[in-house]
């Protein structure tokens, strides 16, 4: 696609909607997902006041979710089958060409890439032992759209990755390198399917993602993401005890030593992680034990961090832990970082990250064509 002139735009960049799944399953989702759902709703609803949205719901949850949502002007919901709701990764990747009406085609025209998907890691340390249903979720949204679509072999996830829209791709090597992936591929040959599917000509390669976060093997979009190009917002702790603080003193190290795409240095701003936060008692007893899913044990912690946030046309759109302090500190880190943007805080995001992941995880911006 690079060839043709494609290129994933950074997410800042204009949407036309934004897609969601809906939470269901019992044994990744406490409660029967009665708490996920509630959080799952308020952020429909926070990113429909900036674009519309598109929820996709299983058949068994269409009719309440179409109740749910019937007042909502911005938010259309359509059934699809699913085996979890983490769009992000199960979506497909959207990229986009300028011009191209001197060959016939529209002024702007898009893409969507359809990567494999094999649930965080396949049988070998993957979230769930059935996957079939979510490899299909990119190839129905493109064919929705009535959009093209690039198939690749290669097991990638949308979460895993960030670009500036100006050539330089973020990415950790706890997940691109772990053989739960690609096996078969080496750390060049991954780089060149990435420079060819997302129009870059840089990747800067961070060693581990953020501690605590085993579903996915260390996604990038936990971590740290781009605030413009050039400037990195990372996950960072003032606890030099925390297992986090090694993590984030090794990314900071790997992104200053770096120069982006367009030989820029990069300039990093700090956000202070929440908590730390574990999994109670209550809430792992509220999970149910399948054998089909990870399990979620009491006492683990939780791979929580405000970056993992969603840039809605004009708006921010991001995780409120309830740990008043962190919450309060990272709106101000946010406001900051985008100042043209609204910052709105999601309650109760707390029910996504027991779910193994937060608000980037479950959203898939779809840019203007
Ligand atoms: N249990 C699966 C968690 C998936 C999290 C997705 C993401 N992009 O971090």
């Amino acid at each position: 696609p690079a060839k043709m002139g494609f290129r994933m735009p950074a997410e800042w960049e204009p949407h036309e909607q934004c897609w969601m799944g809906w939470p269901e399953r019992p044994d990744n989702w406490r409660e029967h997902a009665e708490p996920a759902r509630k959080t799952f709703e308020r952020t429909a609803i926070a990113i429909s006041k900036f674009e519309p949205v598109t929820i996709c719901a299983s058949a068994k949850q269409y009719p309440r979710v179409h109740e749910l949502m019937e007042h909502q002007p911005n938010i259309r919901v359509v059934e699809m089958s699913m085996n979890d709701s983490w769009f992000r990764d199960t979506g497909p990747t959207f990229i986009t060409r300028e011009g191209g009406s001197d060959i016939g085609l529209a002024e702007q025209t898009i893409a969507g890439i359809d990567w494999e998907f094999n649930a965080w890691g396949g049988l070998g340390g993957g979230c769930f032992d059935d996957w079939s249903l979510d490899r299909s979720i990119a190839k129905k949204i493109v064919e929705i759209e009535r959009i093209p679509r690039f198939a690749h072999t290669m097991v990638l996830e949308g979460g895993s990755i960030h670009v500036d829209g100006e050539g330089t791709c973020i990415t950790t090597e706890e997940c691109l390198l772990n053989p739960n992936r690609n096996p078969h591929m080496t750390k060049l040959e991954i780089e060149n399917e990435l420079k060819d599917f997302l129009g870059v000509t840089k990747i800067i390669w961070i060693p581990l993602g953020l501690h605590g976060d085993e579903d996915t093997n260390g996604h990038v979009d936990n971590l740290c993401c781009f605030i413009k190009p050039g400037v990195i917002l990372l996950s960072w702790t003032d606890d030099e005890n925390d297992p986090q603080y090694e993590i984030s003193v090794k990314a900071l190290s790997a992104l200053t030593q770096a120069v982006d795409a367009k030989g820029r240095q990069i300039e990093v701003v700090k956000i202070h992680v929440p908590g730390p936060l574990y999994i109670t008692k209550e809430e792992g007893e509220g999970v149910l034990a399948t054998g089909h899913a990870v399990p979620r044990v009491p006492g683990k912690r939780l791979a929580a961090s405000y970056v993992n946030f969603y840039p809605a046309n004009g708006g921010i759109i991001a995780p409120a832990f309830g740990d008043k302090k962190r919450d309060e500190e990272a709106r101000e880190v946010l406001q900051k970082a985008f100042p043209d943007h609204e910052v709105v805080m999601v309650e109760g995001a707390r029910e996504i990250v027991l779910g193994g992941g937060n608000i980037h995880c479950i959203t898939q911006q779809q840019p203007v064509r």
